[in-house]
């Protein structure tokens, strides 16, 4: 029985963390809905606005299974925070990834992974895929660049995410061998962008079975990003659908 002082939190921070449950928990329900990943694979997390907190899914455990109270409590070094629900599990074999990139990236407030199909078949290859259509142009401004091989389970996935995307359009990396990583301004965001990626992995794909495609001006994906990020939607929700 471990004999640590329960962890105790503001008001705020508690509501801030109850929220983050929720969401991570709803949307790891999206990775299925999408047929982003099968069985236990793939993982969501999402940062506590305000505190130096995420909250994360536990490792191997059925999609059917993830609640709001079961996701786990870490903070930004992974470490889980005894005594808070959920802190019984381990959790996912990707939150040292997790964790670096909060770390690292203080505008990212959520990261996905996925073993979707078409997104691993090129992180396989470990080639880009590159920008030849207006919907990777506008929610990727460019070709969804190849991190390097990484091992599972300590930070150095989180090392290639960081050294890949920093100073980087895309708001998603293809980990080679492995699949791809997204990040994005909340963990609903991050959901959408493993969406939109796996999207777009396997239009490229089903094109380039038919010859080599055609290609965008570099001008033009510049345009078309900034349309899709800055008017696209609704006033107050650049990039909508939210
Ligand atoms: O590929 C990996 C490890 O990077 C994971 O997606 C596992 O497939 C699921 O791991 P947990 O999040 O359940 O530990």
């Amino acid at each position: 029985m471990s004999t640590s002082t329960p962890a105790t939190f503001s008001p705020e921070v508690e509501a801030a963390i109850l929220a983050v449950r929720e969401d991570v928990a709803a949307l790891h329900a999206e990775l299925v809905r999408y047929g982003l990943v099968v069985w236990t694979g793939g993982n969501v997390s999402g940062r506590v606005p305000g505190a130096d907190l995420f909250v994360i899914k536990p490792s191997g455990v059925s999609y059917d299974e993830l609640a709001p109270e079961n996701q786990i409590l870490c903070d930004l070094d992974g470490n889980v925070v005894e005594g808070t629900p959920g802190s019984e599990r381990s959790p996912s074999s990707d939150t040292a990834a997790h964790a670096y990139v909060y770390r690292h990236m203080p505008d990212v407030g959520g990261v996905v992974h996925t073993h979707s199909t078409y997104a691993v078949a090129w992180a396989a290859r470990g080639e880009p895929i590159p920008c030849v259509i207006t919907a990777m142009a506008d929610e990727f401004g460019g070709e969804i660049p190849v991190g390097p091989f990484a091992i599972i389970g300590d930070d150095s996935i989180g090392r290639g995410i960081v050294d890949t995307l920093t100073g980087h359009r895309s708001r998603g990396v293809l980990m080679k061998s492995h699949g791809p990583f997204t990040i994005g301004r909340d963990a609903k965001d991050a959901v959408k962008a493993a969406v939109m990626l796996e999207d777009v992995a396997r239009t490229v794909h089903i094109s380039r079975q038919l010859g080599a495609p055609a290609g965008i001006q570099s001008e033009h994906i510049d345009s078309l990003f900034d349309r899709y990020q800055n008017v696209y939607g609704q006033p107050s929700t650049p990039g909508a659908p939210a």
